[in-house]
């Protein structure tokens, strides 16, 4: 399928004082721009031609870029001349496209529906021109001088919208035979086709794909993307990580980096810190940095005996340059004994000198496994921790 976007009209209808109206710029972004927005991945750039005014060189290229694939050509003094030059262009250079899709650059709001709608309808009926139309929903008056002649029957009235889609080599065709008669009034493709004897079937249109045409149709356009933009929400993630060791022979368990007297110790490859192993877990998986096992394989003779603290700041290090922020810390211990009550206080200073941010946002907590199961056994002890990171959007990280 191929695509002629018709953009060389001046917009006087609109009198915008920023200039032709296909340029100016809708929430930020230039009206033809959203227009080819709205085609991305139905018709490709290059089976797409750009019909522009001789003037507008410049303007097309700030408005889409200078590098894209498109095809454009220069328009004429009507729409219909408009259409002509590029199903000309896309014929001399495209020869494998048989339909082309015929579009206002002042109509950016096509949905995905309407498109599948003609491109279905198309496929039915690959020989007729095909018309998104929607039924009037106004009574309909004839006026002249300010003064009513007449109220016009609406029954079977319906308007007319584009894209409009038609077999190209007989649209081109058409459009030729019209210019050598002379007759450059059609206001669309399918009066062209209808002149012509041509079929022309109706798809429905879409109500919101209005052409922007008088200034208030660009302020309620910008009313309207406005409603619609997303508010930012801010991006926060939650990880949890979960740890257990048993005990063997020793003197001390490290816990949440403090050292607690006590009849075993907790065996490992490192210092066996179940909270810190927990927690960095919990850090790691707040930005998909894998666990602590990928950064620190027990095989890895360098982490043998190693301070679990050395992996906590290694998985703060990583959050941070993935653009996190931490916002809390929180480890829950589970153990029959050594009682850690005693110890909370050191444990969160740890953390919190561990992870660069306040006390009061860092929590150690304790229960024990009311002698059930292996920690209640006396066998180990295990620790579960989340950490909540507040992550910068894309591209404003540093
Ligand atoms: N000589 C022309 C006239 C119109 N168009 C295009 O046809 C579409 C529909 O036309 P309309 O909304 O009437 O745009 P303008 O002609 O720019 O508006 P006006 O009549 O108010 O000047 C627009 O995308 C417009 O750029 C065109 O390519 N060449
Ligand atoms: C082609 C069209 O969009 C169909 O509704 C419309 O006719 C073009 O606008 P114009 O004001 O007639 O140029």
């Amino acid at each position: 399928m191929g695509l002629v976007i018709v953009a060389a009209g001046r917009g006087a209808r609109a009198g915008l004082d920023s200039g032709p109206k296909q340029y100016h710029r809708l929430a930020g972004r230039a009206l033809i721009a959203r227009t080819l927005d709205a085609f991305q991945g139905f018709v490709a750039p290059a089976e797409t031609c750009i019909v522009i005014h001789a003037d507008d060189d410049a303007l097309l290229a700030e408005a889409i870029g200078a590098d894209r694939a498109y095809r454009t050509v220069h328009g004429g003094a009507s729409r219909q001349a408009s259409v002509r030059a590029g199903l000309e262009a896309l014929a001399a250079t495209a020869p494998g496209i048989t339909h082309v899709m015929i579009h206002d650059a002042a109509r950016p709001f096509v949905s995905r529906a309407l498109l599948d709608g003609i491109h279905a309808a198309a496929t039915a009926h690959p020989q007729s021109g095909i018309l998104p139309v929607l039924p009037i929903a106004e009574t309909i008056k004839r006026v002249e001088n300010g003064a009513v002649g007449g109220t016009v029957p609406r029954d079977g009235l319906f308007t007319a919208q584009t894209p409009q889609t038609f077999p190209l080599a007989a649209i081109t065709d058409v459009h030729r035979r019209a210019a050598a008669e002379d007759r450059e009034d059609f206001t669309d493709d399918a009066a062209l086709f209808e002149w012509a004897g041509l079929p022309v079937m109706t798809t429905e249109g879409d109500k919101a794909n209005v052409k922007l045409t008088y200034a208030q149709d660009f302020h309620m356009a910008e009313q309207q993307l406005a409603g619609n933009a997303a508010p930012a929400l801010p991006d926060i993630r939650t990880g949890n990580g979960y740890d257990v060791h048993r005990f063997g022979p020793g003197d001390h368990v490290m816990l949440c980096g403090v050292a607690i007297p006590h009849t075993k110790t907790l065996s490992g490859h490192s210092d066996a810190d179940v909270g810190l192993h927990a927690l960095t877990d919990a850090l790691l998986a707040t930005c998909g940095a894998g666990d602590i096992g990928d950064h620190f394989p027990p095989s890895d003779p360098q982490w043998k005996g190693q301070a679990s603290a050395l992996f906590l700041k290694e998985a703060a290090r990583i959050v941070r340059e993935a653009g996190g922020t931490i916002l809390n810390a929180d480890v829950s211990l589970i153990a029959e004994a050594p009682k850690i009550a005693p110890h909370r206080l050191a444990m969160r200073e740890v953390l919190a000198r561990l992870l660069g941010i306040a006390i009061e946002r860092c929590s150690v907590k304790a229960t024990t496994n009311e002698q059930m199961g292996f920690v209640g056994r006396g066998e180990g002890i295990a620790a579960i921790a989340t950490a909540s990171v507040l992550y910068a959007p894309k591209g404003e990280t540093g």
